[in-house]
């Protein structure tokens, strides 16, 4: 698979387990931090889950994981609610990181993948596959402290794979991160995407989660205001054309019926339609101005999504 390839679309149909979250509730003391979240994650899809600062994704991870009770809802892998069994078939990257600072890279990630089940020879050969995959194996002697942030975080995605884990859930895992290290990252979710794994992961670059998500959550105030494909929230927006009419006179969008907005800057006009307007018929009226050699149909990035789901 090339770097620059994109998974969007559906995902691959391989046998792999769901992770639903169904119904939850959380506070802290008086701050309402969920209010009945709900969405799945299929077996092979990759899940983009993004919000403002205080949004709830780190709270929705947590309770998705088991390491924090809800007040209401349930999370089910597969059938199960999530007990302490289940939870050993989830790798979690925590967005505070967890590693011990002072052990070596090595010595700690088949110590984890033991506590994940693994007999000592099966924790070590995946410890040498991971560290090599995600280009750390030169590191496995040092302690954790001694490797660069970007490297303690490839050694924090080892830790979330170490077990061969059946769903994965990231809390920002390409935060801090080089393009190289960012491409890495991509190609591994990418790969346990296609083995069926459902993965989850949070993150403010909503570049990189145009890119490389089936899905995407964007949550605000606690609730999930929208979900669904890149190009199904791109179509929800409002569509913008672009006309560019040389011979276009000023103020010659006005009177197109199905027109929101027009602004005019020399010969080009950004035209913002109203719901169910008839392109054609605009298309139509700016060739009766002249000529015309751009007519371009543009639908929000999931940045200019963003912006208006949470201000909305
Ligand atoms: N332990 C806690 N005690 C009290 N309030 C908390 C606690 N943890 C989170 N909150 C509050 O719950 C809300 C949701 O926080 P959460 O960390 O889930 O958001 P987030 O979307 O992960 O944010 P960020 O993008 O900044 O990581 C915020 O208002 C936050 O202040």
């Amino acid at each position: 698979m090339t770097r620059s390839t994109t998974v969007r679309g559906d995902p691959p149909r391989t046998r792999g387990t769901t992770l639903t979250i169904d119904g939850i509730s959380k506070s802290y003391g008086t701050v309402h931090a969920l209010d009945d979240m709900s969405f799945t994650v299929q077996p092979g899809e990759i899940f983009g889950f993004v919000g403002s600062n205080g949004a709830g994704k780190t709270t929705t991870m947590r309770i998705a994981l088991g390491v924090l009770a809800a007040d209401a809802g349930e999370v089910r892998i597969g059938e199960k609610p999530v007990d302490l069994d289940v939870r050993r078939t989830v790798g979690y990257m925590p967005e505070e990181r967890g590693l011990y600072p002072k052990m070596k890279v090595g010595a700690q990630l088949a110590y984890l993948a033991q506590l994940h089940g693994l007999s000592r020879p099966d924790a070590e050969a995946a410890v040498q596959r991971w560290t090599e995959r995600l280009g750390i194996d030169g590191r496995v002697g040092d302690t954790v402290d001694a490797l660069s942030l970007g490297n303690q975080q490839r050694v924090q995605l080892a830790a979330a794979l170490v077990h061969d884990p059946a769903v994965l859930v990231l809390d920002e895992p390409f935060s801090g991160l080089d393009p190289v290290a960012v491409d890495v990252m991509s190609d591994v979710l990418r790969e346990k995407a296609a083995d069926g794994v459902p993965v989850i992961f949070s993150s403010h670059q909503l570049e990189l989660v145009e890119r490389l998500c089936h899905r995407v959550g964007i949550i605000a105030g606690g609730r999930m205001r929208a979900i669904g494909t890149v190009d199904e929230l791109r179509a929800r927006g409002e569509a913008q054309l672009v006309v560019h009419a040389p011979q276009a006179p000023a103020g010659w969008a006005s009177t197109v019926p199905g027109i929101a907005t027009a602004e005019q800057s020399g010969e080009h006009t950004l035209l913002t339609l109203a719901p169910g307007a008839d392109d054609q018929a605009v298309l139509s009226a700016a060739l009766r101005t002249g000529p015309v050699h751009e007519f371009t149909l543009r639908r929000p990035s999931l940045t200019e999504l963003f912006r208006e789901v949470v201000t909305a």
